[in-house]
């Protein structure tokens, strides 16, 4: 292995009121292209509906919750389906990758450039007061952005096929973070949030 070109530490991002850190390649054992591949073919894709202003509309990606703990979804408690074997294999390795525990994972599929997520902090209750969430990416590059709440300082970080990014501490409680929209092409994306539900 060359030591100076594939580290295989997570690297700390520098951020107020809140912990990021990231590493461009989750070591894996198999291709990212396959590990993609794979995640398209083998997961129960659902299409979610979110409610504006009394109206339902279809999320603008997919959507699956796998894992091992009930997650309550807008004041609905729900079963995941269980860990697929390759999901376990991601698990392990982003344990080992970040050295914390992860019980469940949500994982969004951006079909192409129009699939986004709406800005939002991952600060259910279950997840606890300052939770380990563990962000990992296959496919086309996409833009992290974080904006914090009171400052409105705002960070981008491109989320690039393989990489793993660990948020944690008191990043939940102070910062927002979302997928835009882009208007030039982008192939599939499949993300894959592992966390711990208590
Ligand atoms: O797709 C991403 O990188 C963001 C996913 C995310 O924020 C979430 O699942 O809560
Ligand atoms: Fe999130």
């Amino acid at each position: 292995m060359d030591l100076f070109t594939s580290s295989t530490i997570l690297a700390p991002i520098p951020v107020a009121d809140g912990e990021l850190s990231f590493l461009e390649q989750l070591p894996l054992a198999l291709p990212n292209d396959e590990v993609l591949a794979r995640l398209i073919a083998e997961t129960a894709w659902r299409s979610d509906t979110i409610t504006v202003w009394g109206k339902q509309y279809p999320q603008p990606r997919l959507t699956a919750w796998h894992g091992e703990a009930a997650y309550a979804y807008s004041g609905i408690k729900f079963e995941p389906l269980p860990f697929t074997p390759l999901q376990q294999v991601l698990r392990a390795a982003v344990e080992a990758a970040s050295g914390r525990r992860f019980n469940s994972v949500l994982l969004n599929y951006y079909r192409d450039g129009r699939d986004s997520m709406g800005m939002h902090s991952d600060n259910e209750p279950e997840l606890g007061p300052e939770p380990a969430i563990a962000s990992v990416s296959f496919g086309a590059a996409r833009t992290f952005v974080l904006q914090h709440k009171a400052t409105k300082q705002r960070l981008r970080i491109a989320l690039t096929d393989g990489s793993l990014l660990l948020m944690a501490g008191r990043l939940q409680n102070n910062w927002l973070h979302g997928i835009h929209k882009i208007s030039r092409f982008a192939g599939p994306r499949v993300n894959l949030t592992f966390r711990y539900i208590g």
